[in-house]
């Protein structure tokens, strides 16, 4: 197995008395797009921040590729976007990237074409920042963090104020950089949707505990399902189903069944009402839908839990 492109190990932050992150421990590897996911406050900033040696942790250790960040050739080998996406207005695309390539001093003469192509900004390569949409300005932003072509890409809420057909562009983008170049990339969000769209793993971020992880195609077998029909005679049909062996019970408008039992087999429930004279006139398997989902896993059924107070 590839060595992890980040390892964090035990990372704990503490501000005064608050702990802002507590004991965090997780790996990103190569080719590997990996959403740290929680509410406003949870720590995910503060995360990233001690990734990027920018907040130096309390306790526990952070290497990139095996190396500390005390490492100066750590430096290389990460690129970064933890501030709205910004530009020099006046510069056109390419000047704004050749003035990164000066400052990261790369000597390759063509590393801004190659980001300009990489990046999908050729047809804009040569207009001012200023006119260029926020899809485009967070290309030419993730352009310059990956101008030297790091092994690390480290994005704070990446598709924060964009519009869906940013959201998609960057997107589409970090999948490009993750299978093509092998990048692995660490990305901040507290919208499930949203990550669940483009991680491939997802870590679950709780006042400053990392609470659950998980690969996201597991995500859909992890989500509550539950099973609602409809009959002429809702009453007689949950007799009937007590009787084949369903828990059911009468929910708004429909009879509820929440039995893996049920949701795996509702072939075998209609069966069971027809057989009992009450067949269903309706029927579906409902997912839980993912922002029930997170909310549920952070445990917040609170409004002051929402808006992420602690
Ligand atoms: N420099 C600091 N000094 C004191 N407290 C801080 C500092 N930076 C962050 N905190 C606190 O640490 C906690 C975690 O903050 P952090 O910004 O990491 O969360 P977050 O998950 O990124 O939230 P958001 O989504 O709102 O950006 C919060 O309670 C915050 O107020």
């Amino acid at each position: 197995m590839t060595a992890p492109a980040l390892r964090l190990q035990g990372v704990s932050k503490n501000y005064g008395t608050l702990r802002a992150v507590d004991r965090v421990s997780f790996e990103v590897r190569p080719g590997q797009l990996y959403a740290l996911l929680g509410l406003n406050g949870a720590g995910k900033t503060t995360v990233l921040r001690t990734v990027l040696g920018m907040v130096r942790p309390s306790a526990g250790s952070v290497t990139v590729l095996g190396r500390g960040l005390g490492d100066r050739s750590v430096r290389a080998e990460v690129g970064y976007l933890v501030e709205a996406a910004s530009a020099y207005p006046e510069l056109t695309v390419r000047e704004n990237l050749e003035v990164a390539r000066r400052l990261r001093r790369l000597g390759s003469p063509t590393a801004v074409q190659d980001a300009v192509e990489l990046f999908g900004l050729r047809e804009h390569a040569d207009r001012r920042a200023r006119v260029l949409s926020q899809g485009n300005l967070q290309r030419l932003a993730l352009a310059r963090a990956m101008l030297h072509r790091p092994s690390l890409l480290v994005l704070d809420e990446p598709v924060n104020g964009l519009d869906p057909a940013g959201v998609v562009e960057v997107r589409t983008l970090l999948e490009r950089l993750a299978r093509e170049q092998g990048t692995a990339v660490l990305l901040s969000s507290h919208i499930l949707g949203e990550v669940a769209r483009v991680a491939t793993r997802i870590g679950v971020l709780h006042r400053g505990r990392l609470l659950d992880e998980f690969a996201t195609a597991a995500l859909p077998d992890r989500v509550r399902r539950h099973l609602e029909l409809t009959t002429r005679d809702d009453d007689r049909a949950v007799r009937v189903l007590a009787a084949a062996g369903f828990a059911a019970h009468r929910g708004p408008g429909a009879v509820v069944l929440q039995d893996a039992r049920a949701t795996d087999r509702p072939d075998a429930v209609a069966t069971a009402l027809v057989h009992g004279g009450v067949p269903p006139t309706g029927l579906a398997v409902i997912r839980e839908d993912l922002e029930a989902h997170f909310l549920r896993l952070v445990g917040a059924g609170h409004p002051e839990e929402r808006s992420g107070a602690r």
